[in-house]
């Protein structure tokens, strides 16, 4: 039996603050099926940035635990989780955090060399991704060239360069215009579906977060049906 691609178990995660300490998660339980996709819907501040750093393996939680295809992330080295990372989780921000210095092109090759691609073969896929994202006419451009909804489709190119079995996303379409974010979101769940990933993604939009498999909310800092 092939294992669940994403799994939260009492997840915790509290920050000192001077006010003193702020307990942001308090226990979250989330399973990603394969092919399922996943809206985190939820009020401002209470948490969803966090579940979704601690979920990809940026943050580690203060209590409970995250696996990525049925294997614990708690007592592995960084380099161990940062190769999970890599290779099985794609990530998209809010804002597209591509490396301005380098082309389209180059930041959907560079997470493939270093995850042991050869460069041909990095670019022939990353050339193939920004076509299937409709950006065949602007592999060399550098981000700050590209539109916002470009730029974010090259973020999301970038996220799905490695094959990963988990996308997630924070707010992919929060920086566009309506018609924009329609479309690139449009973009997004259509990949998510075709390659049949796991996928958890939050939004302030609920009809977007119509249009996934699941509506999810943080609730006291514990995931509850949306
Ligand atoms: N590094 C940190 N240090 C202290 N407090 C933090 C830190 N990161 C987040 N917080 C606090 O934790 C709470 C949850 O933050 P988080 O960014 O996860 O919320 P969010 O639901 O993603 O919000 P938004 O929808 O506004 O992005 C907030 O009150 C925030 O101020």
């Amino acid at each position: 039996m092939s294992s669940v691609p994403l799994e939260l178990r009492a997840v915790e995660r509290r920050y000192k603050t001077e006010a003193g300490t702020l307990a942001v998660l308090k226990g979250a339980e989330l399973a990603l099926q394969a092919g399922e996709i996943v809206a985190l819907v939820a009020p401002s501040g209470t948490g969803k940035s966090t579940l979704l750093h601690l979920a990809g393996l940026l943050e580690r939680p203060d209590g409970g635990e995250v696996f990525v295809e049925g294997k614990a992330a708690g007592t592995l080295s960084d380099d161990a989780r940062t190769a999970i990372r890599r290779n099985t989780i794609g990530f998209v921000y809010q804002f597209h955090h591509l490396l301005p210095e380098f082309s389209a092109l180059e930041n959907v090759v560079l997470p493939q060399l270093a995850a042991g691609v050869g460069r041909p073969e990095a670019k022939a896929r990353g050339e193939e991704l920004l076509k299937q994202f409709g950006l065949g006419e602007r592999l060399d451009h550098r981000p700050g060239k590209l539109s916002g909804g470009e730029q974010q489709r090259v973020a999301i190119a970038r996220a799905l360069a490695n094959a990963p079995k988990v996308l997630l996303a924070d707010e992919p379409t929060g920086n566009l215009d309506v018609a924009t974010a329609e479309l690139v979101f449009s973009e997004l769940l259509r990949e998510a579906r075709d390659r049949g990933l796991a996928a958890l993604i939050a939004t302030h939009n609920p009809a977007l977060a119509a249009r996934m498999d699941r509506v999810v909310t943080l609730k006291d800092g514990k995931i509850a049906a949306g």
